[in-house]
């Protein structure tokens, strides 16, 4: 069947039924990820102009070292599978575009090269390609993480095997897996002596997607591992404090509630999941016709705007824990700024939030509204 994206006419394979069915080697649901992919790039060319060459590391269709080959990058398209790589030729071929084109195993080849942004984008954990992109990358590293069972802690041991961190089932499912690939990225840079940078992360749907800028500095590796830290989270009252640090001194008991049902995870990453500067430059960079604009522009707003702290709210479920019907949420995190707090939205969902107040301050900041 023929597929549009982004200017691109891509054949891939599989009949079009209704609208675009899933193929092999096409996702339409991760249209918003190579909406995104393409902003980024030419946001972050904009900030790095020596950045020409593109590894599009598992590129089945080929779409996205296609498209990026259409923003004027040197790609790589690079796949284990043949039929793969006879699909991105062809995908390349019907655009009148040019990019090398491995049949390998990405592992080796990133062995073998050096480029200066390598995209990973595998079924299920990044992990297994981390080591070779960080050892072989110049400036930016871009993962896609489709496993958020066991990022999140749903699926604990494929968990703490896939990202050697310790990952815990919060009502901030999404966050925790966001932090804990974070971490077990900048552990992976660090025995490179290269430091990450996050530039831009989001958990959407069924995925996690970061983009790493990267410094070759002992000292960058070494502040991007102060970056990491534990977690301990009350699963009774919600309270949750975090430690900065690889020696993990969890708590036993919550000393809001003091009870026992305490969980401890990580190490996470505690830092910044993004550079607020740079994701409103990949904003402006989202052309009105790429088919998920609107989303996508959203979503760098939201983020944006989203306060650094580690982990979030929903509003919905404090409310029935507290019995009482939820207001709009700009109302909410109003009564939260006018009761002296730092409020904002938080991208994991149309309720969720982030503030540096406590489940009690919270409450008592917003009550009033809650009629
Ligand atoms: C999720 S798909 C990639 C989707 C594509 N990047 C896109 O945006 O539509 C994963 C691809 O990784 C390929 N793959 C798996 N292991 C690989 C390896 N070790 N080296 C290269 N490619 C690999 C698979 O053959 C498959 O085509
Ligand atoms: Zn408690």
């Amino acid at each position: 069947m023929r597929v549009t994206e982004g200017g691109i006419e891509l054949e891939v394979p599989g009949e079009q039924t209704e609208g675009i069915e899933e193929s092999v080697f096409y996702n339409p649901r991760q249209e918003l990820n190579r909406d995104l992919t393409i902003a980024t790039l030419r946001a972050y060319r904009e900030r790095e102009e020596r950045a020409e060459t593109y590894l599009d590391a598992m590129t089945a269709s080929g779409i996205r070292g296609v498209r990026a080959a259409a923003d004027g990058w040197d790609v790589t398209c690079c796949d284990v599978e043949a039929d793969a790589i006879d699909l991105a030729r062809k995908n390349l071929e019907r655009n009148g575009l040019e990019a090398t084109v491995e049949h390998r195993n990405v592992n080796a080849l990133m062995h073998d090269s050096t480029f200066d942004v390598i995209d990973l984008d595998p079924y299920g954990t990044p992990m297994p390609f981390a080591d070779a992109a960080f050892a072989n990358c110049r400036d930016l590293v871009c993962v896609t993480a489709t496993d958020t069972a066991p990022l999140c802690g749903a699926h604990f041991n494929s968990g703490v095997r896939s990202y050697s961190a310790v990952p815990r089932n919060t009502d901030y499912h999404a966050e925790m897996g966001v932090r804990i690939l974070l971490s077990a990225l900048a552990r992976s840079g660090g025995r490179f002596d290269v430091g990450v940078e996050p530039l831009l992360t989001h958990a959407t749907s069924h995925y996690v997607r970061t983009y790493l800028e990267l410094e070759h500095k002992a000292t960058s590796a070494d502040a991007a591992i102060g970056e990491l830290g534990y977690l301990s989270h009350c699963e009774d009252c919600l309270y949750r404090e975090t430690s900065q640090g690889l020696i993990a001194d969890p708590l036993e008991t919550c000393p809001h509630c003091e009870g026992e049902r305490v969980l401890a995870a990580g190490p996470i990453w505690l830092g910044p999941v993004r550079d607020r500067a740079f994701v409103a430059a990949v904003r402006e960079e989202v052309p009105d016709s790429f088919e998920t604009a609107e989303t996508a522009r959203e979503l760098c707003r939201t983020l944006e705007a989203e306060l650094d702290e580690p982990t979030h709210y929903d509003q919905h479920k404090l409310c029935r824990n507290w019995g009482l019907p939820a207001n709009a949420m700009e109302d909410f995190l109003e009564d939260l700024r006018a009761a002296g707090f730092s409020a904002s939205r938080a991208h994991y969902g149309g309720t969720t939030f982030k503030t540096n107040a406590s489940v009690d301050e919270i409450r008592e900041a917003t009550e009033d509204g809650l009629v």
